[in-house]
């Protein structure tokens, strides 16, 4: 299948860990097959089916019991959410339950609906497994850009203290028949992610992921292909604030067409612990080639930063 961004297979050998780095350079996305990813088909499979349960049978009064609040955690209606306020005039046609971190004996640490109280264990379990498949790669770019392959590790690890990572339910309910009566319409206005890396699962026959193409590779929305169990790796804000935009945080959203039907996918949210200072990392090739002025004003920590971005897609006041 013809795919604007490379699918690559991990393994521990220098070329991957550059063809990483090169995708991450040049487009700040990039496919991961599952095989070798540490986390199976069945394990995805298994996800989706507890998505789709939840999204199709749990009354909205549960659901909205549960609403998303300032923490970023809970259940967020079709609209709430405004990936690009500038552009829409309506919010994104889809709803989300964003699941925070679960406590180290994997324990959610929010209000859930029943019956994503019941798959509890099963949930903190694909967490964790998001979780080393992260860590996994940013070993990878840490010895890509010539620091100790555990350079990130402490500051992506929960026994650290806590973070914004999120494990993030989504639903694109079939495109309504209005859609579009506004040019600015979205299922997900245009953005970037917020966090460190963001992993991505989607289902076959269910596209829709576009990505900005940087003006080195042409520029304009290329659309993303669905690959069959592989999941779909980009560069959040922070990677790309660490190495002065080497890495690029790349802007997508997500498209529908009348007729279209429901789509599901999951984001994993890495995000650093809440304290980690968001200034360039000591790598020479960040040096060399980073775009950004050095560590311009006052240095925000991850939570501030976050803050910051969700004040702007939700409307909330910063406090
Ligand atoms: O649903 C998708 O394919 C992408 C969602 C997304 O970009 C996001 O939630 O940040
Ligand atoms: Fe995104």
């Amino acid at each position: 299948m013809d795919s604007p961004i490379p699918i690559l297979k991990l393994d521990d050998t220098p070329e991957c860990t550059n063809a990483i780095l090169a995708a991450a350079r040049d487009l700040g996305f990039l496919y991961i097959s599952l095989e070798n990813s540490g986390i199976s088909p069945s394990e995805v499979d298994q996800l989706f089916a507890i998505s789709k349960q939840f999204f199709k049978e749990t009354p909205t009064a549960d659901k909205a019991a549960c609403s998303i609040s300032a923490d970023n955690k809970g259940w967020s209606a079709e609209h709430s959410e405004v990936l690009d306020p500038e552009a829409q005039k309506r919010g994104d046609f889809k709803q989300a339950f964003n699941l925070g971190e679960f406590s180290l004996s994997g324990h959610a640490q929010q209000p859930l609906p029943p019956l994503l109280q019941s798959q509890e264990p099963y949930l903190s379990h694909f967490t964790q497994l998001c979780q080393k498949l992260s860590q996994k790669l940013l070993s990878h770019f840490s010895t890509a850009l010539g620091l100790d392959p555990t350079y990130f590790h402490a500051s992506h690890t929960p026994e650290t203290g806590p973070s914004g990572s999120i494990l993030r339910l989504l639903f694109y309910p079939a495109v309504p028949a209005d859609f579009g009566s506004d040019p600015s319409d979205m299922r997900a206005g245009a953005h970037s992610d917020y966090g460190s890396l963001t992993l991505l699962f989607q289902r076959p026959g269910q596209p829709g992921l576009e990505i900005l193409m940087p003006k080195s590779a042409g520029g304009g929305w290329r659309k993303v292909p669905v690959i069959e169990n592989a999941v779909c790796v980009n560069i959040g804000d922070l990677l790309s604030y660490w190495t002065g935009g080497l890495l690029k945080s790349t802007v997508h959203r997500v498209v529908g067409q009348k007729g279209g039907e429901e789509r599901f996918s999951v984001a994993y949210f890495c995000h650093p612990v809440n304290t980690t200072r968001l200034e360039r990392i000591p790598s020479e090739m960040v040096r060399e080639m980073g775009e950004r002025g050095a560590n311009e004003g006052k240095v925000l920590t991850a939570m501030e930063h976050l803050e910051g971005r969700l004040a702007a897609t939700y409307g909330w006041k910063k406090k």
